[in-house]
């Protein structure tokens, strides 16, 4: 059984903190919060240990009436390895704090490539060796990372060109921007998305230019992939069905954008209507030449989930990744495979096209 730590119970750690407490491998310690605010009342509502991400806000803790189990330093001792899910720039700040107790870590895609020894995405990372820490990319790259692996495995990508519109912030983010425009972000291409999918895909060239959007969501990618053969549209189509962490979206849902996405999610009752899995417009894929196109959406605050999963497995455990990837799929629900694939509209082009 290993003992998991999350440090930051926000939009990655709440989700994070749940998916670990669902392995049967794996026992969650306890979680961490800066402030005594709604999150931390949640985590105790849910029978989550709490602890205090700061040493000297314990007492805020308490004047809240959330009396903390202890500290981060109390939390280290308990664990076998901690996910640090804390904001961006702050997880490279705890780094130090984690060697001090010798603790395994896992960090977020907000943090740079080298806070740990080797980046991770579950379907186009190696063997992490003998590392002592990951970094999870973030939640395009780990979009990118998902699509382009079976691709070049099967056809050789010779480059792949992304436009990502980016949501401006997370639900609850009422802070965030922009409010009522459409923002290149940043403004100078490449954006740092292409040069992170390379941390797990070294070799694969990919080019991204990036905007964002007044949106809460998801964020939605438009892809061009040159390959370096000429299979049919209806080939492709199959092979990212294949992908277990895919769901191909069929014409006849009727599903035409984000808002109807997380809808579907909630209905089929997904946790916070949370999408695991990449969406791609069945519709989208389509191949000319050796050129190939499609759409599709991530769930930024859902993707990385079954990532961070599969990194602690990874970095602690000798089980084989793609037990890791089924087991990590089989507890979570992961594959989403609409009932309505095979009757819909879509089929028969495809079929005519083989
Ligand atoms: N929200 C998103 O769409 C995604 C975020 N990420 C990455 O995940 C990481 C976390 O992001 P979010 O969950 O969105 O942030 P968040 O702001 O929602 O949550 C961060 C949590 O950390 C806590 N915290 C604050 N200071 C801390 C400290 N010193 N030590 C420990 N915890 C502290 C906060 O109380 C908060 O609960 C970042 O690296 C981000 O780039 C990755 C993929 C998607
Ligand atoms: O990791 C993310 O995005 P990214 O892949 O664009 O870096 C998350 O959506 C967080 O993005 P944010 O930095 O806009 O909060």
């Amino acid at each position: 059984m290993t003992r998991v730590g999350v440090n930051g119970y926000g939009t990655i750690g709440k989700r994070v903190a749940d998916a670990v407490a669902a392995q049967p491998d794996m026992e969650l310690v306890g979680v961490t919060k800066a402030s005594p605010n709604y999150g931390a009342e949640a985590a105790i509502r849910r029978g989550y240990d709490l602890y205090a991400a700061i040493d000297d806000r314990v007492d805020e803790f308490e004047t809240a009436g959330l009396t903390p189990s202890g500290t981060l330093d109390d939390l280290l001792r308990a664990v076998d390895v901690i996910v640090d899910c804390a904001p961006s720039g702050i997880g490279a700040r705890n780094r130090a704090i984690y060697a001090s107790h010798d603790t395994p870590a896992i960090y977020q895609g907000g943090e740079d490539a080298d806070v740990a020894d080797a980046s991770f995405n579950a379907r186009a990372s190696g063997d992490v060796g003998d590392a002592d820490s990951l970094r999870v990319v973030s939640c395009n790259s780990t979009g990118l990372s998902r699509l382009l692996a079976p691709l070049d495995e099967a056809y050789g990508v010779e480059k792949a060109r992304v436009t990502l519109v980016r949501r401006g912030g997370d639900p609850s983010e009422t802070d965030r921007g922009p409010i009522n425009d459409v923002v290149p972000d940043p403004a100078t291409v490449p954006s740092h998305h292409g040069p992170d999918v390379n941390t797990v895909l070294p070799n694969v060239a990919v080019d991204t230019a990036a905007l964002k959007a007044p949106v809460t969501a998801m964020h939605t990618h438009s892809v061009n992939v040159t390959l370096e053969t000429e299979p049919s549209t209806a080939t492709v189509r199959r092979l990212l069905g294949d992908e277990t962490r895919l769901f191909l979206i069929p014409e006849v849902a009727n599903i035409d954008g984000a808002g109807a996405l997380k809808d579907y999610a909630a209905d089929v009752g997904r946790p916070r209507g949370d999408l695991w899995e990449n969406c791609v417009w069945e519709e989208s894929i389509s191949v000319q030449g050796r050129d190939l196109y499609l759409f599709q959406n991530v769930h930024q605050e859902a993707d990385v989930v079954p990532e961070n999963i599969d990194a602690i497995r990874a970095l602690t455990t000798d089980i084989p990744r793609e037990e890791s990837v089924a087991l990590t799929n089989e507890t979570l629900g992961i594959g989403l495979d609409s009932l309505l694939a095979d009757g819909g509209t879509v089929r028969d082009p495809v079929a005519a096209d083989d």
